[in-house]
């Protein structure tokens, strides 16, 4: 079955679980939004289902992804992009190397690897930013950049973690249309972290509350 599946899943630090087991199904082009009070571990959540739980941390239950088990998968082998709030890119390379990163590795020769850089940046309204130092973008302009560099790897599952909150409410609307735009065409499952009911209700997807 296609799409993202947790099954039973929850997070220890320490003895006792972080929240309650979790069991969903986030079906392709639908964006399920996951909301609970500070510190509950949300992120925590997002870390290990990308595969980068850090130490200190122990998780039980089961990730699925298009019916494969990846639970115990090195994350560059699950195939999930992960977008973050810092939305940071990497400062010591041009806007075009940031991309150049995330390109699948099937896009193969230099000129297929720079017209699908060209191509996204265009799509993100960035055309002619390539050689651009990423210091010199605006946070909206970084951050469309970073949904770029994400989607260039053609994930088969998006993880976004609080995408929008560093951004001044009118960036934060426009950027979350971006984003929203650009991921319902990729047939992919797409769970989200948000605090923002705005967040939330633009998602088409149900909202579960990580409860304890
Ligand atoms: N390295 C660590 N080892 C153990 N516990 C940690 C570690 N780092 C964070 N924590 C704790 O793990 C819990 C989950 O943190 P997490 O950031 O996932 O919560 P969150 O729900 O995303 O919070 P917020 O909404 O504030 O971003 C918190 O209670 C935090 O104090």
């Amino acid at each position: 079955m296609r799409g993202l599946e947790l099954n039973s899943v929850t997070i220890h630090a320490g003895e006792a679980p972080l929240f309650a087991p979790l069991t969903l199904t986030v079906p392709p082009s639908t964006v399920t939004t996951i909301v609970g009070p500070s510190g509950i571990g949300k992120s925590t959540l997002m870390d290990f289902i990308g595969g980068h739980l850090a130490r200190g941390f122990h998780a039980t239950g089961t990730v699925i992804l298009d019916g494969q088990d990846v639970t115990r998968l090195p994350a560059e082998a699950r195939r999930i992009g992960i977008l973050f709030q810092d939305a940071a890119l990497f400062p010591h390379l041009s806007v075009g190397d940031n991309l150049a990163f995330g390109l699948a590795s099937h896009v193969r020769g230099r000129a297929m690897r720079r017209a699908s850089i060209e191509t996204a940046l265009d799509k993100a309204g960035l055309a002619g930013f390539a050689d651009r130092d990423p210091a010199t973008l605006s946070g909206g302009q970084r951050a469309r950049a970073a949904l770029m560099r994400t989607l260039l790897a053609e994930p088969c599952a998006l993880l976004l973690d609080e995408p929008f909150s560093k951004l001044d409410p009118d960036l934060r609307a426009d950027l979350r249309r971006f984003v929203f735009d650009h991921i319902r065409d990729r047939d992919i499952p797409v769970l989200m972290v948000t605090h923002d009911e705005a967040d939330a209700a633009a998602a088409d997807g149900p909202v579960i509350p990580l409860g304890g």
